[in-house]
């Protein structure tokens, strides 16, 4: 049977035999690797090459093993690399496989999110046509890099960001002329810890507060989503901004919640989950594919040569 629930067993308050259990779609253990966390998402991927808008997050305290699980520990090593990698990966192949019947053009843009200022991670290219995974590598590198210059100036910086990877992908069907557009967004979100107030000053105190408001900004759209709210307030952040397209009605979004299994890191622990159980409990509506009929296209196009 598949592990859907996690139990923390806390010495304290929660629940009356010092135990809270939370339910999940899947909870996997410390010994999964890379590729059984990929293989569970692999789907998902693929449903952005039938014109789906996907969004996948790593939510998490700092230490977690949120860059584990989107970027790996060594981009060389084919064993240990994570899901940014897999996925281009698989879509390559799909786009090899799929070449006599739909054209793909696939690009990339990496963006870092530090103190609601946006970046782009790899400067001079916003956008980045790849056609291969050493393409993706390189980039992947660059951006790693321009992250770590930032880590010398700014302490350990990383943790403090929202790292973006945004696939773009664009098909045309050969036969019927239809174009599909989407994109996936591969978010390495910063730590979600609390950082208490009275603790933090300067830099850190200002990062900790532009985190937690990102962070709430992040539930907040999520739960208004939940409600069907007419209005989802995506411009209180950069990141729920830069998200817009692929968290709605329309598009597929997928969590993953790191926790650490430090006993001294419980309260944190629990909070991760809760807000994570606040997330799994939305029902964000059907998915649907951005297909543009050759007809309509042509229609369109008209329009705006003639306005
Ligand atoms: N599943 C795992 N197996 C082995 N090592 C892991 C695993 N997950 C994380 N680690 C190791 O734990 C350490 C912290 O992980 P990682 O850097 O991914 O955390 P993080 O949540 O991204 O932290 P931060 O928010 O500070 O960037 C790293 O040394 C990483 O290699």
């Amino acid at each position: 049977m598949e592990e859907r629930t996690i139990t923390i067993i806390t010495p304290t308050k929660y629940g009356k035999d010092g135990s809270k259990s939370f339910t999940f779609n899947k909870v996997f253990g410390p010994a999964a690797t890379q590729e059984e966390v990929f293989s569970d998402m692999q789907p998902l991927i693929r449903s952005v090459l039938d014109g789906f808008n996907v969004c996948i997050f790593a939510y998490g305290q700092t230490g977690s093993g949120k860059t584990y699980t989107m970027s790996g520990p060594n981009v060389l090593s084919e064993k240990s690399v994570g899901v940014n990698y897999r996925a281009l990966n698989d879509l390559f192949n799909l786009q090899a496989q799929r070449k006599g019947t739909i054209n793909y053009e696939i690009s990339v843009q990496m963006i870092e999110i530090y103190n609601e200022q946006k970046g782009l991670a790899v400067p001079d290219a916003s956008i980045v046509p790849v056609t291969s995974t050493s393409d993706v590598a390189e980039l992947m590198n660059q951006g790693q890099k321009n992250r770590v210059v930032g880590s010398t100036a700014i302490n350990d910086r990383s943790s403090r960001s929202h790292s973006c990877l945004t696939v773009h992908v664009q098909g045309h069907d050969l036969t019927s002329g239809t174009i599909l557009r989407a994109c996936m967004h591969l978010v390495d979100l910063a730590g979600s810890e609390r950082v208490d107030k009275s603790e933090v000053v300067g830099d850190r105190l200002k990062e900790a507060l532009y985190i937690n408001k990102s962070l709430s900004a992040l539930g907040d759209v999520i739960a208004s989503l939940a409600q069907k709210n007419s209005h989802v307030p995506y411009r209180n952040s950069k990141l729920t901004q830069l998200l817009q397209d692929s968290l709605g009605g329309q598009a597929k979004t997928l969590m993953f919640v790191h926790i650490s299994p430090e006993p001294d890191v419980v309260n944190e622990t629990i909070s991760t989950l809760k807000f994570a159980e606040r997330v799994a409990s939305v029902e964000l509506g059907a998915a649907k594919a951005n297909k543009e009929g050759g007809e309509v296209r042509e229609l369109k196009e008209q329009v705006r040569t003639y306005s």
